[in-house]
């Protein structure tokens, strides 16, 4: 094996279909990463990493610990920047990180977690608009939908019933699938997940791999961080990192 985080990929998997889903048309990828090159100080993590993701997508991100798929993933969402190689991105981008820090002593419910994602959404498609009543009657249009649009992705992860308890009422792995949920509820176009499985029983595991299918079926390209075997396998793409070189 070469260097380190430096990558090798397999795409499209042996006994699928290749290209994009039908009915996308997506000859062009949502995100398209070349040369990327990362270190922490002088400890070079990633070294020349090369990534594709188009609609209708699922492309898995492997490798052993300290291979630097978390950080391609920052690298990816544009949190963290490449020391070399370029990024570009179409559509609008959600982010579900790996056990986020916040969580648990954040002041809101969980329905108010993932409302924060539509409100993401809604900022980056330029904001409200509109004057008067037609305004108003928009807003509570708008506001509607955002609630349905709420209860939807808290449905999908099987959290709707826990939408009015605080995030700190909710266990680990609840508060994971809230995030996923905050990660979907905008509909993006390019989802980029950390380890959604980890730490989830069987079957929220199994609803979170069929969620990030749903999302590559709606039209979606899905880039997602895994140990997970079974979302290997089911994966389009899959991005091996190489093992981190020893110090
Ligand atoms: N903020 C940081 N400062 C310094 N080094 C870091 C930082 N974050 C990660 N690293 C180092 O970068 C390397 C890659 O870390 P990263 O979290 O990207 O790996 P990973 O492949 O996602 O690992 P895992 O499978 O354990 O989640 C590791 O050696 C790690 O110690």
């Amino acid at each position: 094996m070469c260097g380190p985080g430096s990558a090798s990929a397999s795409w499209p998997r042996a006994g699928r279909v290749p290209g994009p889903s039908p009915g996308h048309g997506g000859a062009e990828p949502l995100l398209l990463a070349e040369g990327l090159r990362f270190a922490y100080g002088g400890t070079e993590v990633l070294a020349g990493v090369d990534v594709e993701a188009r609609a209708g997508e699922v492309t898995a991100i492997v490798g052993p610990n300290g291979s630097g798929k978390s950080t391609l993933l920052e690298l990816l969402a544009g949190v963290l920047r490449p020391r070399a190689g370029v990024v570009s991105r179409r559509g609008r981008l959600a982010l579900v990180v790996q056990r986020p820090s916040a969580p648990a002593t954040l002041p809101l419910t969980a329905r108010e977690v993932v409302a924060l994602g539509v409100r993401r959404g809604e900022r980056e498609a330029g904001g409200s608009g509109g004057a008067g009543r037609l305004a108003v009657l928009r807003r509570g249009e708008r506001r509607a939908a955002a609630r349905a649009a709420v209860t939807e992705a808290l449905e999908r992860v099987e959290l709707a019933e826990r939408a009015a308890e605080p995030l700190a009422a909710l266990s680990g792995g609840q508060r994971q699938r809230v995030f996923l949920a905050q990660g979907i509820v905008g509909r993006p176009g390019l989802l980029l997940c950390d380890e959604p499985g980890a730490g989830l029983d069987e079957r929220s595991a199994d609803r979170a791999r069929a969620i990030l299918r749903e999302e590559a079926a709606r039209g979606a390209a899905v880039i997602c961080v895994t140990h997970d075997d079974r979302a290997i396998a089911e994966a389009d793409r899959v991005l091996r990192l190489a093992p981190p070189a020893p110090h």
